[in-house]
């Protein structure tokens, strides 16, 4: 940080170099520089140089660097030191936000910003009202016992806390100008969207999006207004009013690189007008081109918090769940689960692709980026140390991390039937899935065959997902014999791929003797992942026998000793090295 403040920040953008800058993209450079240097004045000396006229030593950085240099830069000028981000179960009910509200001020050496996911179940009671307003006809939307359920959540939070029934009142609605000039409170304009849709008798992916963001608006005002009634001056923001661009991919949007630069001036310039902590809604974004609200896919508010940590430099990212951190294995699972004390970006991400719910798999990328660790604690106990999620650790003596459990995955099974030759085949085969927006999660292929499992998050809608399989088995079909495989589940063994023959040794072992067989396994180079197909009715029971037989039975003890034995240095059973 003293560095960046030292230096000027020079932007320059390789792409565009030979092209005259656009006035946006040029301006965002001054601001940058003008925020890593501030009180600097700052000017384009040529093509898209922008240096900062502070006798400092100049620097050249491309785009992303320039706007992280500047983010740091401000972030120390205004103070914000760490993203605190609280989900649903954090923040459930009245009590539980008088205690979140301890939490953060038991840190008075820290400036947070703070991130909030709506209030518990209030996600999927939208999603569930939204579902029934479809069928239950305009005169019964008022009716939907989910939206009885939120209003009552809400009220009653308002009320225990001792709050103005009005600051729920804030309009939120874009691009409407007409809804800006009701005087309707959010609850009234989450029964007027109800009623919407119940005439429209429709729920598009960008209205679901605008009905969710009602469960973020409302915590967080919840939330700030009752900071600012104990004389902790907070302001609340909802993350599409600034800065997060998002694609437009209704229901699983992407945030573009223009947000980073966005929500650290918006959040700094307003930090240095009126010192207040910010109050963020989590999971939200603004699509670019559509400028409706979006959501960044479910759990997406860990998504916020690691942009926001990587837009202001923060020294770190806290997502504050209802575990002890990150664990061996879903404690829904595995009642026996037992933290994972560090993790690499690389890992956590692999961990929540592959499954784990407790982080959004995204939510690693901005903070791998900004190399800020993330670490994951336990808001109903603050004691527990978490998990420390950082760029690097030694995984050299670490052999199983955390086993993942993904089910109801679509398998295919694809033979050729020799039409094309081998190259051509492989590239036919993924260009169908590119051309109908389908992920892939596992591959394993033979000459003239490959498996692959289907990444369902790409099949949100459950009437498509039957329509696109068989639209992806019919394109198939013209060039290979297609076997749709359904109801299976991937088991992923995160860990030290470079063990992969103990690991694989003991697993295999384990699954013989519950008599299950495996139906694919596919180890990418990722080098932290190995994945197993197996049906759905075996998974759970083959997850706890690996749990068990990996985590509880002194498994990793025995190989401790081994590995003391060989080279002196004992592991703990989360790959953790003691000694040495
Ligand atoms: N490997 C795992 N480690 C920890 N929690 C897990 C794991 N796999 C699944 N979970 C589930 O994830 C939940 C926490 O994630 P989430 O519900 O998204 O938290 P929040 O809403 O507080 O952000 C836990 O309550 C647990 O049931
Ligand atoms: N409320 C959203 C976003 C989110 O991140 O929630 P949580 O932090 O409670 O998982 C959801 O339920 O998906």
């Amino acid at each position: 940080m003293a560095v960046a403040l030292r230096f000027a920040a020079v932007a320059r953008d390789s792409p565009a170099a030979a092209a005259p800058p656009r006035v946006g993209r040029e301006q965002q450079y001054l601001a940058c520089a003008a925020a890593a240097r501030p009180g600097g004045r700052c000017s384009r000396r040529r093509g898209l140089v922008v240096r900062c006229q502070s006798g400092a030593a100049a620097v050249v950085l491309n785009k992303d660097d320039a706007a992280s240099v500047a983010a740091a830069a401000a972030s120390s000028a205004t103070g914000f030191t760490v993203a605190m981000k609280f989900g649903g179960s954090s923040v459930a009910s009245a009590e539980r936000m008088r205690e979140v509200v301890d939490l953060i001020l038991s840190f008075p050496e820290e400036t947070p910003v703070v991130v909030l996911s709506a209030m518990g179940k209030t996600t999927n009671n939208l999603l569930l009202a939204g579902e029934k307003a479809v069928s239950c006809g305009a005169p019964k939307a008022s009716e939907i016992p989910e939206l009885a359920v939120i209003k009552e959540l809400h009220v009653r939070t308002i009320d225990e806390l001792g709050l103005d029934r009005s600051i729920v009142s804030a309009h939120h609605v874009l691009n409407m100008k007409d809804f800006r000039q009701l005087k309707h409170g959010l609850l009234e304009e989450l029964e007027q969207l109800l009623k919407g849709v119940a005439m429209m008798k429709e729920l598009t992916p960008r209205t679901r999006d605008y009905l969710v963001s009602f469960g973020e608006c409302m915590s967080t005002r919840i939330f700030a207004a009752y900071l600012n009634k104990l004389g902790k001056k907070a302001r609340q923001y909802d993350a599409f009013d600034i800065g997060f661009i998002t694609t437009d991919d209704f229901t699983n949007a992407d945030i573009l690189e223009a947000t980073y630069p966005a929500v650290a001036k918006r959040l700094q310039g307003d930090w240095i007008d009126d010192p207040a902590i910010p109050i963020v809604t989590g999971f939200l974004g603004k699509g670019w081109k559509s400028c409706a609200v979006t959501t960044l896919g479910r759990g997406g508010s860990d998504l916020t918090a690691t942009t926001i940590g990587k837009a202001l430099g923060l020294r770190e990212i806290q997502v504050w769940k209802d575990v002890d951190g990150v664990l061996t294995c879903d404690p829904n699972i595995c009642a026996n689960a037992i933290p994972v004390p560090y993790l690499t970006f690389e890992e956590a991400a692999e961990l929540a692709y592959f499954g784990a719910q407790v982080l959004h798999p995204q939510s690693m990328r901005p903070a791998k980026e900004g190399d800020i660790p993330v670490r994951v604690k336990n808001s109903y106990n603050r004691r527990a140390p978490g998990t420390v999620i950082t760029k690097t650790r030694d995984l050299s003596k670490s052999i199983l991390t955390s086993i993942v459990l993904k089910s109801n995955i679509t398998m295919l099974d694809i033979v050729s039937t020799r039409m094309l030759g081998q190259y051509g085949f492989l590239a036919k085969v993924f260009s169908i899935f590119e051309d109908l927006g389908i992920s892939v999660d596992c591959v394993a292929t033979s000459e003239v065959s490959i498996s692959l499992t289907l990444d369902p998050s790409k099949l949100w809608c459950r009437e498509l997902i039957q329509q696109e399989l068989d639209h992806v088995v019919e394109e198939l079909e013209k060039i290979a014999v297609v076997h749709l495989l359904q109801h299976r589940s991937i088991i992923s063994l995160i860990g030290n791929v470079q063990r992969s023959s103990l690991i694989l040794e003991k697993a295999f072992n384990v699954l013989r003797r519950n008599g299950v067989n495996v139906q694919m396994i596919s180890q990418g180079a990722s080098k932290v992942n190995i994945s197993l197909v197996v049906h759905d009715s075996e998974a759970k029971q083959c997850i706890q026998a690996l749990h068990s037989a990996f985590f509880e039975n002194g498994f990793l003890s025995e190989v401790e000793e081994e590995d003391l034995q060989h080279n002196g240095s004992p592991v703990s059973p989360n790959g953790v090295i003691y000694g040495n």
